[in-house]
This record gives C-alpha cells, structure tokens and sequence, in this order.
C-alpha cells in the first residue's frame, strides 16, 4: 500500500491503482560491476538504454558545459567572402580610339556582419559555428564598379550574451594577417614574395612579369604595404582598448517618427555591427599617373575583418529551479506543466543536462493545466515511454494531459515559465558537476524556488549548500530565492499509520523551523520564504505552489514594469473554467 501520509487520505484510491501499475513493470536494476559504456551483449534493451543515458551523462559531465547549446564559439570570416570584390584591369576600345583610357571598375564592399537581437528565437542553435560574409562583386570594363555586398544578419534570441575572444586563446580562430602568416609557412622568401603579390594583384594577361620592373607598380605596392599596415595596428588597437561585448536584453526598436510623410523611406533596424566587410580592390584607372599612361595592374578586393565570438544564451524563465540531482526537479516541472514540458527523469544523478523551460498556465481560479487531471502519475520517462509503448500494443488510444491543454487556450488568464535546471551541488560555481554554465542563465529569473528531498536525511543541509553555492557565483543571488518546495513527501508517513503521519509532520515543522531561523534574512527586505510540502509524482500539493509562483511573478514583473499578463474575455472565461471543474 502506497503512503501519502502527509496529504488528506481523499486522493489515496486512485493512486494505489497507479501504483500497482508502476509496481507491475519490471524495471531491470543498473549492476554495480557493469561499466558505463560497456552494456553486455544478452541485457535487454531498456538496460541498454539506462547504460546508454549513463554514458551520454558522463560525457556531459566531463564537457564541464562546453557542449550545452546555450554556449556557443563563431568565428566570422572574411577570407573569400565578406571580401570586397576585385578590381578589373582593362583598357576602353572603340571604333577609331584604338588606345583607350584605362577603364577597369572598382571591386564593390564585402558584406557587414550583424548581430540582431530578436524576440521570437529561444534557442543559439540555428547559428553556424563558421559565418562567411557575403562577398562584393568584381569590378568589370567600362568603368562598370562592382556591387557592394548585401550585409548578414545573424538572429540571436533576447538574452544572448556576446564576447570577442581575446588575441592567446586557444579558441580564437586566426584573423586575416595570422592566416596568411600561416600560409605562407614552409615558403622561401621568393615564393612567398610571389605569394603575397598574387592574394593582392591581378595583371593584365602576359604582363605580370614586366609590372614587376616597373617604377609605377613599386610604388603602388608600398603605398598598399603601408595601408595594411595601419589597417593592422587599427584592428589590434581596437580589440585592446574596446573587445565586442553586448548583453542583448531587448529588442531593438523601430524607430518610426511619426508625422512621417506617405513614402518617406523607412529603414528597419540591422543590429550591432560585428565585422565590417572588406573594401572593394581598386580597378587599374585608379593607378594612372604621368609616369604610367598604361597601368596594367589592378588590385584585389580586401579580405574582411576575422572575429571570433563566443555566444552565450541566458535562460529567460520567470521561475527557476535550483535544487541537487535527484530532488525531482523535472519531475515537477513536468507536474506543473501538465506533461508539456519534456525533461527527462531517472533516478540518477545528472539526468537533466540542459536546462529546460516549461510554460505554467494557470485559470482565473488558480486551476492550472497539470491540475486537470486529478489521476496523473509523473513517473521515469523509461516507465511512462514503457506503458505508452504497451498501450499502443493494446490498441488503447494514448492518453496523456496534453489532450485536455486545449482548454486553457481560452481558460487561461495568467502564465509564467520555469526553468529546470541541472542539479547543483557543492562547488558547481567553480565548474564542479555540470559547472556553472546554467547558473549564468538563472541570473535572468524573476525568482528562485529551492527544490529539496524531504524524504531524505537532512533536507536543511542541502539547502545550506544551494544558498552557499547561488551566493559564490554571484554575491546576492540567493535573495532572488522565495520558496521552498519539500518534494517526495508521498515517501513519509508510511501508509498512513499515525506514528509515521507525525514523524513525517516533526520533519516538516523542523525544515520550516531551520528556514525560519536561518534563511530569513537571507530574503529581500527581510522577507521569510515560503515552505510547502509536495509530491511531484503524484501531483499533490501543487495548486498551492502554483499560487504562490503566480504571486511572485505578478510582483516582481510589477517591480520592473514588465510584461502585463494576458487578459481574457471576462464574458468567456468563467464559462470555460466551470467546465474545466465540472469534468
Ligand atoms: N516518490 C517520489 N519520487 C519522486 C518524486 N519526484 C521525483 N521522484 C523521483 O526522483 C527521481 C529523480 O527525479 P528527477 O525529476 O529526475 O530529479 P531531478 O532533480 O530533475 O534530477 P537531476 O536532473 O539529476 O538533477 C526519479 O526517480 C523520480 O521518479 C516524488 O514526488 N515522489
Ligand atoms: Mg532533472
């Protein structure tokens, strides 16, 4: 017989049924002497699938978060586009004028790169590691100029955090001079003089011996020498004194004026300019001289400028979740969200290694999409994927709370996210466990709830740890901290019998007591936090901590003047939420 023996007996019918389900399924235990990595040929396949998550989890593990998406390395090119375009070397001909002028277009501007912040993106993963800016056109005969470059946007989601990697890091991709550098490597010096010549010159065809000879041509490459040069010094100047880095937090806004007249131009904002495109090379007009009637040289276009960024995507979730492996963090957020939300549960360390944000959307009676059905188990994704499985064989139609969502389409009049983060533990804001990588994205939540075991030896010890390592990576952060969830309360009070209903009780009041005692200062204004028992599993409890979410969210999103929660037809709403009771 299950135990619920800190929550009112009314639910314990149902759930004893769902019980003896999850009991009914065979779940083969992990064997201590199998090495991770190693699954033995005759296992059957959900073994091999628990060894399977176990090996991906160390890999993570070992990444030390270099591999969550919210992370990400760009190295933006200029080497064959972004690069201006080349000139032309080309003389006019006409009826009657055998010996025209020089006539050779200049080569158009290699594209700008952009970075855009933009509201709809969530996610750093449609961005390439590798961006090329788009090339300009080659200059032609007859005057004809290149065109110049249409500029890249990249879109980032609000609250990517953008770094120029500094000059001695291993990560840093090299910058235009540095790679010819690098091509150039193993050369004598007259193949690398031929080299260096031929990324910067174009030559009238059967004269690029004879331009070498002449004065007019010497001179023209000192003078590009010297540009490049300072080009150089300008380019190192400004990595020194000023590297890229933007906190992208809103979005940038059209400003449209507003007693513009009808067809007055109207340009949409680009972003913020990362690296300029290379100017175009300089067609053989530009080269003539008195001492040089006949310029046969043009040069190339310009490589563009070489960066290489480091993107780093700050979770926005109204609500995080800060607890140690195992607390049930997922599993909540899977409860709160009524099954929506996909993060992953098993009952070993580790198991969540993104963080993973879910929707609460919750009716004007304070009825939320997790709460519909009163019967929901949220167990280990192994089991449920196991049932649904066997119910599919079965031929039953699967069931599931996303089918009743469609009723908070309408009935829904607040809604606020939540992030499931990894577990944390002791020295995680020193790159301990799955490091501090997701501990930059809770810096953006409007609070913080410590998920913690009730149902283990000492929940107020892993409190002590969350708070201490929250405040060592950044000083302060654990005030954003408002409540206390005491998960798998379902495990104490053991079936109900009433010396184990007041033990379960004691243990309680002795967690509130700590929280009383020793993390009440710890809140904003001397604020206490707020400690509720639940069972995430079983969904129990959870209405109540929906509402105190909801009652945080409003104030501090009331606090910065934020977004203004969705408001319904008033007519409509009280209509739909009696249905959503009666059923
Ligand atoms: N009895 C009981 N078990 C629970 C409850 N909540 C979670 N569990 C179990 O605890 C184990 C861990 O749950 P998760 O939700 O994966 O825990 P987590 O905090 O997300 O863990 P990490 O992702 O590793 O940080 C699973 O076996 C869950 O089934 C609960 O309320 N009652
Ligand atoms: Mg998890």
């Amino acid at each position: 017989m299950p135990r619920f023996g800190l929550f009112p007996p009314t639910r314990i019918a149902p759930l004893q049924n769902k019980f003896a389900v999850a009991r009914a399924i065979p779940v083969p235990p992990l064997p201590a002497d199998v090495p991770p990595g190693l699954p033995p040929p005759d296992q059957d396949e959900s073994l091999q699938d628990r060894l399977r998550r176990r090996r991906r989890t160390e890999w993570k593990r070992r990444q030390r978060g270099q591999t969550f998406l919210d992370n990400l390395i760009v190295s933006i090119h200029g080497e064959c586009a972004g690069s201006g375009g080349d000139g032309c070397v080309a003389f006019h001909r006409e009826k009657f004028v055998p010996n025209g002028p020089p006539s050779g277009g200049n080569g158009g501007r290699g594209g700008d790169v952009y970075i855009m912040p933009t509201p709809h993106l969530t996610t750093l993963s449609g961005i390439a590691k590798r961006i090329r800016g788009n090339p300009g056109g080659n200059g032609q005969g007859t005057w004809q100029n290149g065109r110049n470059a249409e500029p890249l946007v990249i879109r980032v989601p609000l609250g990517t955090v953008v770094r120029e990697i500094p000059r001695g890091d291993t990560r840093r991709a090299p910058d235009e001079w540095e790679a010819e550098q690098e091509s150039l490597e193993g050369l004598n010096a007259s193949e690398r003089l031929q080299k260096m010549r031929d990324n910067r010159w174009l030559h009238y065809p059967r004269f690029g011996e004879s331009n070498m000879t002449r004065d007019s041509f010497k001179d023209a490459e000192q003078m590009l020498y010297a540009q490049e040069r300072e080009r150089r010094y300008l380019q190192r100047q400004r990595e020194k004194e000023s590297p890229i880095y933007l906190d992208l937090d809103k979005a940038l806004e059209t400003t449209r004026a507003v007693d513009a007249p009808l067809g007055a131009r109207h340009r949409e904002p680009l972003g913020y300019l990362v690296a300029s495109g290379g100017n175009g090379g300089l067609g053989n007009p530009h080269f003539l001289s008195q001492n040089d009637r006949t310029p046969r040289f043009a040069t190339r276009g310009h490589p563009g400028q070489r960066i290489t960024l480091a993107f780093e995507l700050k979770i926005l979730a109204d609500i995080g979740f800060v607890g140690m492996p195992n607390a049930g963090k997922s599993t909540l957020l899977r409860a709160l969200t009524g099954g929506r939300a996909k993060s992953e549960v098993a009952s070993y360390a580790f198991t969540t290694l993104n963080p993973v944000v879910g929707i609460v959307r919750v009716a004007q009676d304070g009825t939320f999409e997790g709460s519909l059905q009163s019967e929901q188990l949220y167990d280990e994704t192994v089991l449920e994927e196991q049932r649904a499985q066997e119910r599919l064989e079965r031929g039953e139609p699967p069931s599931g709370p996303s089918r009743t969502g469609h009723r908070f389409d309408l009935a829904e009049t607040f809604r606020f996210t939540i992030a499931d983060n990894p577990g944390l533990i002791s020295n995680s804001s020193e790159n301990v466990g799955l490091g501090q990588s997701f501990l930059r994205s809770m810096e953006r939540s409007l609070a913080l709830a410590y998920i913690v075991d009730l149902s283990g030896p000492a929940p107020w010890d892993e409190l002590l740890v969350l708070r201490g390592e929250l405040d060592k990576y950044q000083l302060g952060m654990s005030r954003k901290a408002r409540i206390v969830i005491a998960n798998k309360a379902d495990l104490l009070g053991g079936e109900g019998d009433p010396h184990a209903v007041a033990e379960a009780k004691a243990k309680l009041r002795q967690l509130e007591s700590f929280v009383a005692e020793h993390m009440a200062s710890v809140g904003d204004e001397g604020r206490k936090l707020d400690v509720v028992p639940v069972s995430a599993k079983h969904s129990q409890n959870l209405t109540k901590v929906v509402g105190l979410m909801r009652q945080y969210v409003q104030e501090a999103r009331d606090r910065l003047g934020g977004p203004v929660p969705k408001q319904l037809n008033v007519f409509e709403a009280p209509r739909l939420i009696a249905g959503v009771e009666a059923s």
